[in-house]
C-alpha cells in the first residue's frame, strides 16, 4: 500500500537524508526533476511548447531545473516567475543560474493560451496560508483552458495536509510526488485537483525506526 506522508514528516525526512548523509539539496532538486521529466516522457502530452511557472521556494527550485532539462532536450520552454524574485530562497537562485548558463532565461508574462502543458512549480509543501488574490485569479483562469498540468509534488493551492483549498487552485492532470504522496492528495479535494497521482523515488532516505503517523 502507498504510504502517504505529512508536510512535517516529509521536512523529517529531507533533512535526515541532507544533514545525515551530506547528500546536498542540489541532489535533491536534480533527482525531482529528472523525475517530473520521466514522466513528461512516458505521457502523451503536446510537447509543443512547455511553460513552467515557477514559485519562489524549493518547489519553484526543482520547476526550473526542470525547465532547464527540457529546454536541453530541444523542446520549447517558458520560465514565468511567480511572485517577486528578490524573495526567493537560495536554491531558486541557484538554479536560475544553472538554467541561464544553459541558454534559458526567465520570460515576461505568457499567454497561457500558448502553452500546451504547463508545468505547476508554484507551490508544494511549504504552502501555509490562502494564495494571495492575484494568483488565485490566475489559478482561475488557468483552469478553463483546455491544456494539461503537470503538477510537481502537489497542485499549487491544495493544502499538502488536509486537501482543502487553500482559496483557489490549479487543477492537475498528474501530479508527480516527490519521495512520498503528502496526505492532503488523497483528502477532501485534493483527490480530485491532483488527477493521476505518480509517485517518484528522489533519493529522500528514511530511517528503518521512523514511525510514520498514517
Ligand atoms: N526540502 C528540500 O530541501 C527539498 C524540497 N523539495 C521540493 O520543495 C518543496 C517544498 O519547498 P519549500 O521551499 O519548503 O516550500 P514551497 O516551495 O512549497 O513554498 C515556498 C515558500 O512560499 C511561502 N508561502 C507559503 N504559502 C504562501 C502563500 N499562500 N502566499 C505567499 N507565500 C507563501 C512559504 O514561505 C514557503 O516557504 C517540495 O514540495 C518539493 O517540491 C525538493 O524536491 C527536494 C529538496
Ligand atoms: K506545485
Amino acid at each position: 500500500m502507498t504510504q502517504f506522508v505529512t508536510t512535517t514528516e516529509m521536512l523529517t525526512l529531507e533533512d535526515y537524508t541532507m544533514n545525515d548523509f551530506d547528500i546536498p539539496q542540489e541532489v535533491l532538486i536534480e533527482r525531482a526533476a529528472i523525475a517530473v521529466q520521466e514522466v513528461i516522457g512516458a505521457g502523451s502530452f503536446n510537447l509543443s511548447h512547455i511553460l513552467v511557472l515557477v514559485g519562489l521556494g524549493n518547489n519553484g527550485a526543482d520547476g526550473i531545473a526542470l525547465g532547464r532539462l527540457l529546454h536541453q532536450q530541444g523542446l520549447s520552454v517558458s520560465l514565468q516567475f511567480v511572485g517577486n524574485l528578490n524573495r526567493a530562497k537560495a536554491s531558486v537562485h541557484k538554479q536560475l543560474e544553472i538554467a541561464k548558463h544553459c541558454g534559458l532565461h526567465p520570460s515576461e508574462k505568457s499567454d497561457f493560451k500558448e502553452a500546451t502543458l504547463i508545468v505547476d512549480a508554484i507551490f508544494g509543501t511549504g504552502l501555509n496560508n490562502p494564495l494571495p488574490e492575484g494568483l488565485q485569479k490566475m489559478m482561475k483562469a488557468a483552469n478553463h483552458i483546455d491544456n494539461d498540468v503537470i503538477a510537481i509534488d502537489t497542485p499549487t493551492g491544495i493544502n499538502p495536509n488536509t486537501g482543502e483549498v487553500m482559496g483557489a487552485a490549479l487543477k492537475a492532470h498528474t501530479t508527480v510526488a516527490l519521495g512520498y504522496p503528502k496526505v492532503g492528495l488523497r483528502k477532501n479535494q485534493g483527490r480530485k485537483y491532483c488527477g493521476d497521482l505518480v509517485v517518484k523515488d528522489i533519493g529522500v532516505l528514511t530511517p528503518d525506526t521512523f514511525a510514520f503517523s498514517l
